[in-house]
């Protein structure tokens, strides 16, 4: 079992049964085919995510080192992105979660000054105007 090979998302798709069980995970390609039944947290949830990207489900249960070894051991491959194929799934939460609302919140904050700026600057020429006129 070498790691070069490449397989895409819609191949991984295929292999989603208990006896041919693939799962991306962190965009490498694992084959628990053989761990199915040996899972310690059931059959089901690994046929659940079979064929297809699992990171999330795999990092929210928070396994152990000795998890993570057992799924070196199934490595079969990585995954091959396609056009159009989604984000990787881990990646993806964070980067958009973090970037839309970081980003909002800039351009929150920057319209507020912009706003604030803004009139305060309005408001002194006013005032100089005004000052101007007077004393004339
Ligand atoms: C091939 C991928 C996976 C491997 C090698 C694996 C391995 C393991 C191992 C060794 C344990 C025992 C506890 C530990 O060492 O952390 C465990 C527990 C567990 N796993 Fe997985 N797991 C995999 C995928 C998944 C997925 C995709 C889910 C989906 C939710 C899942 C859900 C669970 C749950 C809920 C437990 C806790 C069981 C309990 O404590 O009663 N696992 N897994």
């Amino acid at each position: 079992m070498s790691e070069s090979k490449e397989f895409t998302l819609a191949e991984v798709t295929t292999h989603n049964t208990k006896k041919d069980l693939y799962m991306v995970i962190h965009d490498k390609v694992y084959d628990c085919s053989s761990f199915v039944d040996e899972h310690p947290g059931g059959e089901e949830v690994l046929l659940d995510v079979g064929g297809q990207d699992g990171s999330e489900a795999f990092e929210d249960v928070g396994h152990s080192d000795e998890a993570r070894e057992i799924l070196d051991g199934l490595l079969v491959g990585t995954v091959k992105r396609m056009p159009g194929d989604p984000a990787p799934k881990a990646q993806a939460t964070s980067t958009s979660s973090s970037s839309s609302s970081s980003s909002s919140a800039g351009f929150g904050v920057g319209l507020y000054a912009v706003i604030l700026i803004g009139g305060a600057i309005a408001y002194g020429a006013y005032n100089y105007l005004q000052s101007q006129q007077t004393s004339q």
